[in-house]
């Protein structure tokens, strides 16, 4: 093993630890100039083979001139220059990703009763349930019931089939993406799906984002009303990773997805003559 001592006159003088040891000894030697002979026999059965080698270095391959041909052995081969062209984007997306995970741990702070912030558990539990789906359909199919206007019906019922078109795509993006929920979750939630073990998008944030739109689009509300409906959303999706259920993307990525999903429920929109068929089909 290389002292500390020759590892750091190594990395002074530019040099790299690349190859391995001789007599015992390791020896350093530069990216940039081209190993000496004995060591470039190590690398291949006879020497040809081993110059051959160290030519594709990647330095020497960076310095080649033509990235896109592989005319003559001089250019950079074809699939090469594929594989190294995405690495930016391969970089970006790693780099976020780590950014992410670092974030959304430090921010799990209600994860468990002793975590910094466990004392505030319940209240963020509280506010879960404030955005599950069951309380939503239940809630929406009583209004449902117990309007007694055509206008309040139209609107319940164009909300309770939001809420199941939302169930619908959160489950298929979530079956399709399978991104784990983060390790310091305890899987302690009342009624889930099985597509619920995964983390993307967040469920509670898209049904957070497309019921507030709804609600702010549909209710005639003071304006009191209309900040804390905006409050509450923002709650919801704080509490996903402040409880340790899910990274920060997967609550970003939710709240644009549900915002996007009120613009389909728009489109969508049941009139009240389908809805007459609807409740006359029923009758
Ligand atoms: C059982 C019903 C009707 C809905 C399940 C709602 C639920 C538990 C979604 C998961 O949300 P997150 O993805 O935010 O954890």
């Amino acid at each position: 093993m290389p002292s500390p001592k020759a590892s750091r006159s190594a990395g002074r003088s530019g040099g790299s630890p690349v190859l391995g040891s001789s007599n015992g000894r390791y020896e350093f030697m530069s990216l940039n100039r081209a190993p000496p002979p004995h060591l470039l026999q190590r690398q291949g059965s006879d020497p040809a083979t081993a110059r051959l080698r160290a030519s594709e270095s990647p330095t020497r391959r960076r310095g080649s001139g033509s990235s896109t041909g592989s005319t003559g052995g001089q250019g950079l081969p074809e699939e090469d220059s594929i594989r190294l062209n995405p690495s930016i984007i391969g970089v970006a997306l790693s780099s976020l990703l780590a950014i992410d995970l670092w974030l959304s741990k430090r921010l799990g702070v209600c994860a468990c009763e002793d975590s910094s912030w466990g004392s505030i558990r319940p209240l963020m539990k509280l506010i879960e349930i404030s955005g599950h789906g069951i309380p939503w359909l239940a809630g929406t199919a009583y209004c449902l019931y117990k309007s007694d206007s055509a206008a309040g019906q139209e609107v319940m019922l164009n909300l309770f089939v939001a809420l199941l078109l939302d169930l619908v795509l959160v489950g298929i993006v979530k079956a399709v993406v399978r991104r784990r929920r983060p390790a310091h979750n305890r899987m302690d939630m009342f009624a889930t799906f099985s597509v619920d073990r995964y983390s993307f998008p967040s469920g509670h944030a898209t049904r957070a984002a497309m019921c507030g739109r709804f609600l702010l689009a549909h209710l005639v509300l003071a304006a009191p009303l209309r900040v804390l409906v905006l409050l509450w959303a923002s709650m919801v999706g704080l509490s996903r990773v402040l409880l340790g259920r899910h990274n920060v993307t997967d609550v970003v990525f939710g709240f644009w997805m549900g915002y996007c999903q009120y613009n389909l429920v728009e489109m969508l929109w049941l009139s009240p003559q389908v809805l007459q068929g609807l409740l006359g089909q029923l009758a």
